[in-house]
C-alpha cells in the first residue's frame, strides 16, 4: 500500500452553456459573455513529498501529454513559486489522473492549473492576495479564473471577469467527445464576426431547469459554426443529443469538439448516455450532474 497523499485537488470539467463573442482586442484576443458551469467529472491532483518537485501523469488521457514544463499545472506551480517563492517547499510530486480529454473545449488543461494554483494555497501557511492569485491565473489561460472557482458563474473579457451566480437550478450533462482535437486558436481565427449581441440577462431568482432551458433557447455559441466546418460529427452529435427524452439543450462546449446534453432529470440523462455509448463505441460519452451553489 502506498503513502497517503498530503492533499488531492479535483479539477472539474468547464462546459460554456452559452457563448457569444462581443469583440476582438488588439492582441488577437476575442471579448466574450458566457455562461460557464462546472460538471462532476474532473481530473485529479495528487500531492505527495518528495526529494524535488516531479509531476507524472496518469488515467485514461494521459497518452501524449508531456509531464515537462509546457504542461499547465507545471506551469502554474512555477509560475506560484517565482510569484510567492517562500509559500510552499520545493519537494513537491504530483500526480495527475487524466480522466478529461484533451483540447475539447472542456477547459481541462485550465481546471489543471487552477487545481494546481489551489493546492500550493493548501499547502502553504501565509496568506495569499486573492486578486493577485487570479491576476496569475489569468496569465496562464484565459479559462483558468473561472475554472479557480469552479461554480455557475457569468464570465465577460476574454473571460476573466467574473461573476458567480448564488443560486442555480439542479440539472445533469451528457458530454459526448468524437476524441477528436480541436485547437482553440484555429477556431478562433475561422470566425466570420466578433460583434455579436450580448448574452440576454439571467432570470432571476432561477430555481427550476425550465427557466434556464427558455434562457439558453435566446442564445449561442458562436464558436459552434465554424467548430463544425472542422469536425462535422459535431452537428451529428448535437442532432443526435437533441433527440433524446428530456434533453433541454443540445450544444457545443467551448472550441469544441464535445457536445453536451442539458437534461433536468438524472434518469433521463443517463438514459441519452447508456444509448449514446451502445451507438458510438469509439467516442467518449459521459452523464453527471453539474456542481451547484
Ligand atoms: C473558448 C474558451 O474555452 C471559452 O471558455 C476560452 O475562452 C478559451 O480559454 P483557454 O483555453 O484558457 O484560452 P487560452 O489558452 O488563453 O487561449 C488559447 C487561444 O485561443 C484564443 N482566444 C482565447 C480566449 C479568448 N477570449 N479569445 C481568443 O482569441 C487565442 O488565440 C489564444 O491564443
Ligand atoms: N494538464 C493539461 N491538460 C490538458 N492539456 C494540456 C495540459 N497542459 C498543457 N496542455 C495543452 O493545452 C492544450 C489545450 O488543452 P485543453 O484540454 O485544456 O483544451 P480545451 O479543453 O479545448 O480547453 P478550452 O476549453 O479552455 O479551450 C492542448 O494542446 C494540450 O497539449
Amino acid at each position: 500500500m502506498g503513502t497517503a497523499p498530503l492533499a488531492v485537488e479535483t479539477a472539474p470539467a468547464k462546459i460554456n452553456l452559452a457563448l457569444h463573442v462581443t469583440g476582438r482586442r488588439d492582441n488577437g484576443y476575442h471579448e466574450i459573455e458566457s455562461l460557464f458551469v462546472f460538471a462532476e467529472v474532473a481530473d485529479e491532483l495528487h500531492a505527495s513529498l518528495a526529494e524535488a518537485d516531479l509531476l507524472t501523469i496518469t488515467g485514461p488521457f494521459s497518452q501524449g501529454l508531456g509531464d515537462g514544463s509546457t504542461n499547465l499545472v507545471a506551469r502554474a506551480v512555477a509560475a506560484f513559486r517565482t510569484r510567492w517563492p517562500d509559500h510552499v517547499p520545493h519537494g513537491l510530486a504530483l500526480e495527475l489522473r487524466k480522466n478529461i480529454p484533451i483540447a475539447a473545449g472542456l477547459g481541462g488543461g485550465s481546471a489543471d492549473a487552477a487545481a494546481a494554483l489551489r493546492l500550493m494555497l493548501r499547502l502553504g501557511t501565509g496568506t495569499i492576495d486573492n486578486a493577485a492569485l487570479f491576476e496569475l491565473a489569468v496569465e496562464l489561460g484565459a479559462d483558468v479564473p473561472a475554472c479557480l472557482i469552479s461554480q455557475p458563474l457569468l464570465a465577460r473579457g476574454i473571460g476573466e471577469i467574473i461573476a458567480p451566480l448564488a443560486q442555480f437550478p439542479s440539472c445533469h450533462i451528457v458530454l459526448v467527445n468524437p476524441l477528436i482535437g480541436v485547437s482553440t486558436a484555429d477556431i478562433f481565427k475561422r470566425l466570420n464576426g466578433y460583434d455579436n449581441y450580448p448574452l440576454p440577462t439571467l432570470p432571476s431568482p432561477m430555481t427550476r431547469p425550465a427557466q434556464l432551458g427558455i434562457w439558453l433557447a435566446e442564445t449561442r455559441n458562436d464558436l459552434q459554426p465554424p467548430a463544425v466546418k472542422i469536425v462535422p460529427e459535431i452537428g451529428m452529435l448535437i442532432e443526435r443529443l437533441a433527440e433524446a427524452p428530456g434533453c433541454m439543450l443540445a450544444r457545443m462546449s467551448g472550441s469544441g469538439a464535445t457536445v453536451f446534453g442539458l437534461f433536468g432529470s438524472n434518469a433521463q440523462a443517463h438514459q441519452a448516455a447508456h444509448e449514446l455509448r451502445a451507438d458510438l463505441a469509439n467516442y467518449w460519452v459521459t452523464a453527471a450532474p453539474l456542481i451547484v451553489p
